[in-house]
């Protein structure tokens, strides 16, 4: 069945539609759960597309395509980011929704799953222009998205002020200030101390659980990362405050490399200065294809999806990839790294840190109560301790990779809240 039976228009092999397509099928072999049930999970709800104009600050008009894919929202309101990118695609989207599903269900939390985003190079933008082209997109999805609808978060391209924006423009709309309508805000409008940092920290401490659970000493164990912004930067700088050695970090122009461990608080983060880490004097330069074969312990991808592919998987000779990015490896890459037994801790777990934190920051605009950083902290930590030991569960009793465990932890809890509600078909 091709990707565009959903009019969802363009698909190649490693779309990200594709991708969560085949792994969700791969997974279904594993639960006992109603075939129907699964063909209808293999489709989004809706998928709204957008046009969304801009007046640039010289006057002249572009109009740019937006998307918000809503895959299930049988567990809670469909929840995931927004993403500005040039390579922004409806299939895509709906690709990165699944995974939504399955990350919020993964960690337990009440939300459903989501994803959208412009077609846009945000770094061809600028400040003014990209508020009004957030407001203007905002205005476009009005319809779709509310705090008990759907609720975007940053994404790659987006971040806290986009998110303020998107909920200023939303709540001008409502007449009325609604916080709850978008997460990542900043905490001053009632964003959560922590969002920013929480996909990155999350992946720290899965990684962290998986040097623990494979009995390696983290202080000894050398990781490298690809992608220096929210989830890149916010993993190796904890991993870095814990104690291992991150030996090499890249932005989109290339990888530093110091085999005696990088000062990771020292070199500029995406959002600190973008295109910025291969200005950092570091003893090696290499390239973003070269990061990602370095012999490590960890190899942490957190930029863009497909990066491990057949093409280049059998040269990875890290003992751990523990993924940061949304759908950084391809079914076919994955397929090679379970032969090679290459133990992969999939996104669905380890970066859901962000959804799990956007969830603390839903509760608090319910409650109109602002949690500490300290409580922020102690519950993602448990939260994602919980997760962690739900996937291992079924990791060991059913003999599954990792991805698979995981599958088969959200497949239940999805299939199982079709049943009870008999929502279903
Ligand atoms: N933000 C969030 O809340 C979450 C994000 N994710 C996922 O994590 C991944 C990264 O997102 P996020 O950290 O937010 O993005 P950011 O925009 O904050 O940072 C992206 C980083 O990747 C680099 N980069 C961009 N393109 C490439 C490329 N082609 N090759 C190598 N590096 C590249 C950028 O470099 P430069 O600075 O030079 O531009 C930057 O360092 C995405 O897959 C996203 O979906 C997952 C969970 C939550
Ligand atoms: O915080 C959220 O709602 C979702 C973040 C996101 O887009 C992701 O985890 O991929």
């Amino acid at each position: 069945m091709s990707a565009d039976e959903d009019g969802a228009g363009e698909s190649n092999a490693d779309s990200a539609l594709v991708t969560a397509r085949r792994q969700l099928e791969r997974a279904a072999a594993h639960v006992d759960v109603d075939s129907n049930v699964i063909e209808r999970l293999r489709h989004p709800t809706r998928v709204e597309r957008v046009s969304v104009p801009l007046k640039r600050d010289d006057g002249s008009l572009d109009v740019y395509t937006g998307y918000r894919a809503q895959h299930d929202d049988v567990r809670g309101p469909y929840k995931g980011g927004l993403r500005y990118h040039p390579e922004v695609t409806s299939d895509e989207c709906i690709g990165l929704s699944m995974w939504m599903t399955w990350k919020s269900a993964v960690m337990d939390i009440p939300f459903g799953g989501a994803k959208g985003g412009v077609a846009v190079d945000p770094k061809q933008l600028s400040e003014r222009e990209t508020e009004r082209l957030t407001r203007r997109f905002a205005q476009e999805l009005r319809d779709v998205v509310g705090p008990k609808r759907d609720v975007p978060a940053p994404d790659m391209g987006t971040d806290a002020q986009t998110m303020a924006w998107f909920m200023d423009a939303y709540s001008m709309q409502s007449g009325e200030t609604t916080p709850g309508v978008v997460t990542g805000k900043p905490p001053v409008i009632g964003g959560s101390y922590g969002r920013e940092e929480a996909p990155g920290r999350s992946v720290a401490i899965i990684t962290r659980e998986a040097v623990d659970y494979y009995e390696w000493d983290l202080s000894e164990t050398t990781v490298a990362v690809q992608g220096f912004g929210s989830v890149g930067a916010n993993a190796a700088r904890a991993l870095d405050d814990w104690g291992a050695n991150v030996v090499s970090v890249s932005d989109v122009n290339g990888a530093i490399y110091d085999p005696d461990g990088l000062d990771t608080h020292d070199v500029p983060t995406h959002e600190e200065q973008p295109e910025a880490v291969m200005t950092y004097d570091a003893p090696e330069k290499i390239s973003n294809e070269e990061i990602l074969e370095l012999d490590v312990d960890v190899l942490v991808p957190a930029a863009v999806g497909n990066v491990l592919t057949s093409d280049n998987v059998d040269d990875v000779q890290a003992d751990l990839i523990v993924e940061g990015a949304n759908g950084p490896t391809t079914f076919a890459a994955d397929a090679i790294l379970e032969e090679r037994e290459v133990p992969v801790v999939p996104d669905i777990l380890a970066n859901a840190g962000g959804v799990t934190v956007s969830y603390f920051e839903w509760l608090q605009d319910i409650n109109r109560r602002q949690w500490t950083l300290e409580r922020v902290h102690e519950e993602l930590e448990s939260h994602m301790q919980s997760a962690w030991n739900d996937v291992r569960v079924e990791y060991e009793a059913r003999d599954l990779t990792w991805r698979d465990a995981a599958y088969v932890v959200a497949l239940q809890r999805v299939a199982e809240a079709k049943s009870t509600r008999g929502l279903w078909p």
